[in-house]
């Protein structure tokens, strides 16, 4: 094989002494190795092809890791692991034990926070710039962030403080019109405006002419002075109504393919004093054409060839929860308009797809933007709608407040679907469904339904949407049991479990589909004599005491959960089993007090001892202690 540019580059120094045509066959030779490695193990690889020549500018004009580069997601951050040293590891990205899919500094100095939620990376930005004030220390901060996570809370709060503050750090703004769909929303449409901006394309070609007129925008700098730079910035920087007026300087919409011109710009606004915004257009997917043309399967895909995009061939296998959710919901729409479906931007992610396409006006996609969902869910059922809002597990955790002042408090009738709950696999730490149990659990009011398959969540969906007050409903993802589903959904009884298998040695205490596994470790027991009782406990909240009391009669009760020990259901047992003062052994099955990595979820669940083997070897334990 050709020796490779690639190859040379053990860190962004290296970068720099590259000739422009070097660095555009190096971003040939990153999107390569991107594509043929997410080939293999899936990933976001739409993001990062569309942001290599982003990351390659920044790293040239900055000095990384004394500069700060900070990626919002940090899915589009795949360019940066390939030239930040990591070339080496990156067959293994998203594999148990290989590189994260998002950056993560305890794998490399040169990532500045673990990322993985969107609209992060503008606080964490602002804080470090500050910190670099309060220092007097001279790091630049960069932060590069897409359209879509723009849009979400945090961002335009950290907007609100950087404008205030004038805290010297540039924003990339990646600018592709995508989120993981179509983007939403009145800022999407500001910005649209602000690229087909006639105003903005004057200015940028004139800057361009004045620049190729008297050499690189850094020759401008450097041979004429201040005063140079100040012209510069006439041309270069026009305005944008919500930036400006927010206090932070807005340049003209710039190729964000075109290093040159990325790199001539940075250098420009990393001079000025104040926060400036580098709105940058970029295509989501640049360079492998099936990303091009579905930039939305391609955000984040599973295993494909790479000639076609083609997804690899799958075991076949029940269909996923999310689908059974989907349709369960559109048979629920249609029996009752007073349904509507809310996400915040993940309308294939939840499932939500067919609904949308069903009842267009009474499907509502919010962006990034999980709070406002929440909220806006509660003015729905205080008006008499059925609202329900499908988050996953891990992002739902931004809506706490909500949950509980504007949805719990009020006692409102919002369904709250969390999609993702429990290990998610590649995505890992950040994107795991750990503690929706806890923090929902704690809420007053709140109904917790944990289905263990495809009929009980259907079931679950559909009492939660007849139930008063606030019902959440717990599934994870990946794919369903093979239970076919009621072709009527029925009504659960409220705190009533479902007996799934008689024994008299031990019981299980099973919220969610966990349940199965727990009934593959009573058969394996079953074969060492060990009869073992399985409950699929439906309720995280309220708990069905009567099952938990019946548990403790067998003289040792196991608990089993996919989400936090710490505050989790097995806890709720406990408590149910002190009260009542039940002699029996109790061990509580769960994700342990610590951050679970990221790998495939059957791995996983082994590490956790989560799977079959661990749940049995568990039970033995406590019945032989
Ligand atoms: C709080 C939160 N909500 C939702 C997501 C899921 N998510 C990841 S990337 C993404 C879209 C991001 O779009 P944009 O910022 O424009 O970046 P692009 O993928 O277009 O490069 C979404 C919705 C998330 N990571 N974090
Ligand atoms: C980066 C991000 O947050 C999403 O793209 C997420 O990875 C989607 O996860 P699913 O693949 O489970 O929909
Ligand atoms: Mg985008």
């Amino acid at each position: 094989m050709e020796p490779r540019i690639l190859d040379a580059i053990s860190a962004p120094e290296d970068l720099k002494v590259l000739t422009y045509p070097e660095l555009s066959i190096l971003a040939q030779e990153i999107r390569e190795e991107i594509v043929s490695t997410c080939a293999e193990n899936g990933g976001h690889i739409a993001s990062s092809l569309g942001a290599v020549e982003i990351v390659l500018a920044a790293h040239r004009v900055l000095n990384c890791p004394h500069d700060k580069l900070v990626f919002d997601v940090g899915h589009q951050a795949y360019a940066h692991k390939l030239v930040t040293g990591r070339r080496s590891q990156f067959p293994t990205l998203r594999t148990y034990g290989g590189l994260s899919g998002f950056t993560k500094p305890e794998e490399s100095p040169y990532d500045a926070h673990p990322s993985g939620h969107a609209s992060d990376s503008l606080s964490v930005a602002a804080g470090y710039a500050k910190a670099a004030q309060l220092n007097g220390s001279n790091e630049k901060v960069v932060a590069v962030i897409g359209d879509a996570s723009l849009s979400g809370g945090m961002a335009f709060e950290a907007l609100n403080y950087i404008g205030q503050a004038q805290l010297p750090m540039v924003i990339i703004l990646n600018d592709n019109m995508m989120s993981i769909s179509r983007n939403v929303g009145a800022l999407m449409k500001h910005l649209g405006n602000m690229r087909a901006d006639n105003r903005y394309r004057k200015l940028r070609d004139a800057a361009q002419e004045e620049l190729e007129a008297s050499g690189v925008l850094g020759k401008i700098l450097l041979d004429l002075g201040k005063r140079a730079k100040e012209s510069a910035k006439q041309f270069f920087l026009a305005s944008s109504m919500i930036f400006e007026s927010l206090g932070i300087t807005c340049t003209a919409p710039i190729d964000g393919h075109n290093i040159r011109e990325l790199e001539d710009t940075l250098r420009l606004v990393l001079q000025t004093e104040g926060p400036v915004l580098v709105h940058v257009v970029t295509k989501k997917g640049a360079g492998y054409a099936p990303a091009e043309q579905d930039p939305e399967r391609f955000h984040g895909v599973g295993p494909f060839e790479v000639a076609t995009g083609a997804a690899k061939p799958k075991k076949p296998a029940p269909p996923a929860f999310t689908t059974v959710f989907g349709q369960a919901l559109l048979e629920e729409g249609r029996a009752d308009d007073a349904v509507v479906a809310i996400t915040a931007a993940m309308e294939g992610g939840t499932g939500l797809k067919p609904f949308a396409e069903q009842f267009p006006e009474r499907f509502i996609d919010v962006g990034i933007a999980e709070e406002n969902a929440v909220g806006l869910a509660s003015g729905l059922a205080f008006a008499g709608k059925k609202p329900v809002v499908a988050i996953y597990s891990t992002f739902l955790q931004r809506s706490f407040d909500q949950i509980v002042v504007d949805c719990a408090l009020s006692q409102a009738n919002v369904v709250l679907a969390i999609d993702r709950a429990g290990l998610v696999g590649e995505d890992g730490a950040t994107h795991h469904g750990a503690f929706d149990l806890v923090y929902m659990r704690t809420v007053p009011h709140m109904r917790v339904l944990a289905p263990a398959d495809e009929a009980d969540l259907v079931n679950a969906l559909h009492t939660a949407l007849a139930l008063p007050g606030p019902v959440s409903l717990r599934y994870p993802r990946g794919n369903g049991m093979g239970v076919s589903v009621p072709e009527v959904p029925q009504m659960l009884e409220v705190g009533k479990s479902r007996l799934m298998r008689e024994g008299s040695d031990a019981c299980v205490l099973a919220f969610g589909p966990v349940a199965y596994r727990a009934m593959e470790a009573a058969e394996m027991l079953a074969e060492e004599g060990i009869d073992v009782r399985v409950v699929d406990m439906l309720w995280a909240k309220p708990l069905d005491k009567e099952a938990v009391l019946a548990a403790a009669e067998t003289g040792c009760v196991i608990t089993a959960e996919e989400g936090a020990m710490v505050g989790g259901c097995g806890e709720g047992v406990i408590e149910v089993l002190a009260q009542h003062r039940a002699q029996c052994s109790v061990t509580t099955l769960a994700l342990p007090d610590r951050f679970v990595r990221h790998g495939s979820v059957p791995q996983l669940l082994h590490e956790v001892g989560l799977d079959a083997e661990g749940i049995a070897e568990s039970v033995r334990n406590a019945f032989l202690q």
